[in-house]
């Protein structure tokens, strides 16, 4: 089945296109990635997102805004996949949409909202589109978040010691695969959410990150500030466990710099890289991690992954790459791949992960032009993902 996937995520800078063949074959699941792309999101509603996220507030004519933005930008990526990726037919198309509000109180989750209509998709593609595939694992009692975790788990499986992967966006969360263990899977803090959310601020929103961590690279961590940082209890509260941008934003931060003054810009940042590294690698050491496979933007910076270096010395730290998985499009190649398991009759969603009662069947299925028509179920759950021949 040639299969779609399409993400925006926290840090929404664009729309990521990935596309595969996906084939069960026995207890492999075969993966041939087709090739990926990105399309900036247009500037008009970028702008709506970033003024509707919080703290911000939004009214119900924002919503339907985005609802109805978001939703024809994924279309128009579609559109585009459809032909570039996939030689102008594909089967069906997995759409992530874009996280608005992820409802987190006391630890878990009540709520998570991703907007994106997916019949803008369905109507521009004519294919059937599975979106929403958050919210049954929250009324599974679940915290709808990290679902990366059911492809990381899969293409982990074979490898020796203790293989996590880790991902590097707006959040991080990394997936624990140890030997005779079910995976574990969580957020781990923010990634570049704060960093971002600095060097908007001191440039006035001239810039957007930190590129190749230059500004990072040039000053020097703050101890006062990393302490005051390292104090959210988010850090030490066990998983299951999930975060996102209504926690660590713009004010957040201001808020600790205002109980920690730090002259220099660039000493924030440096401090900022610092907090990730440090909380990602108490992370990997809390479970024994002894392999990381790294994707997503900050996997671009080569001072923040000096310091994870630094951090967790004895494990080897590599690209998601080298499993076949190209580190800009791994979310989307696993939302691709939540969506085939959904249409074939399996669940996506692994509860030693989320902390779901139970592994629940993911997403809406839109229809597409023609009358839906699902695979027979399948029989079991694959145990390994297996990628061949890429393009
Ligand atoms: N060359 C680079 N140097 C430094 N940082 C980079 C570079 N390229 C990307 N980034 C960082 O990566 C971020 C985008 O990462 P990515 O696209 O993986 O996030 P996301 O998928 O939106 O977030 P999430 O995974 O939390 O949903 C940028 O905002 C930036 O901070
Ligand atoms: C609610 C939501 O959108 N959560 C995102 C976010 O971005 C990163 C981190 O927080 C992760 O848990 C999740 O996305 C990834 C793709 C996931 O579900 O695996």
């Amino acid at each position: 089945m040639r299969v779609i996937g399409l993400m925006s995520g926290t840090s929404y800078d664009a729309v990521e296109a990935a596309a595969a063949d996906l084939e069960l074959r026995g207890e492999a699941l075969v993966m041939r990635p087709l090739g990926h792309l990105s399309a900036p999101y247009p500037d008009e509603l970028r702008d709506l997102i970033a003024g509707s996220l919080p703290p911000a507030s939004a009214t119900l004519r924002d919503v339907a805004r985005l609802d109805t933005g978001v939703g024809q930008a994924f279309a128009d990526v579609a559109v585009r996949a459809v032909g570039e990726l996939c030689g102008g037919a594909a089967d069906l198309v997995v759409s992530h949409g874009q996280t608005m509000y992820h409802w987190v109180e006391d630890g878990a989750v009540r709520g998570t909202l991703q907007l994106g209509q997916p019949a803008w998709i369905a109507e521009a593609t004519g294919l059937p589109v599975v979106s929403d595939l958050r919210a049954r694992d929250v009324a599974a009692g679940g915290q709808g978040a990290p679902l990366v975790a059911m492809t990381d788990a899969l293409a982990l499986a074979a490898l020796p010691g203790v293989p996590a992967a880790l991902n590097l966006g707006g959040i991080a969360n990394v997936t624990v695969v140890a030997p005779g263990a079910e995976p574990l899977a969580f957020d781990t803090g923010p990634a570049n959410a704060l960093m971002d959310a600095a060097v908007r601020h001191f440039t006035g929103g001239a810039a957007q990150y930190d590129e190749d961590g230059r500004r990072a690279g040039a000053g020097r961590i703050d101890p006062a500030l990393l302490r005051v940082l390292l104090d959210d209890p988010y850090y030490a509260r066990p998983a299951p466990k999930s975060t996102g941008k209504e926690h660590f934003h713009l004010p957040y931060l201001l808020q600790a710099l205002a109980a920690s003054p730090v002259g220099e810009p660039d000493d924030v940042l440096a401090t900022l890289a610092r907090l990730t590294a440090v909380t990602v690698a108490d992370a990997c050491r809390a479970h024994g991690v002894t392999r990381l496979v790294v994707s997503g933007g900050g996997a671009h910076n080569p001072v923040l992954m000096g310091m994870l270096g630094e951090e967790l010395p004895g494990v080897a730290l590599g690209s998601s790459d080298a499993l076949g998985l190209p580190s800009d499009a791994k979310e989307a190649l696993a939302f691709a791949l939540l969506g085939f398991l959904t249409v074939h009759g399996l669940p996506g969603a692994i509860p030693s992960g989320t902390g779901a009662r139970r592994a629940s069947l993911l997403g809406s299925i839109t229809p597409g032009r023609e009358p839906l028509r699902l695979p027979e179920p399948a029989g079991r759950p694959p145990r390994v993902l297996r990628i061949t021949g890429g393009r």
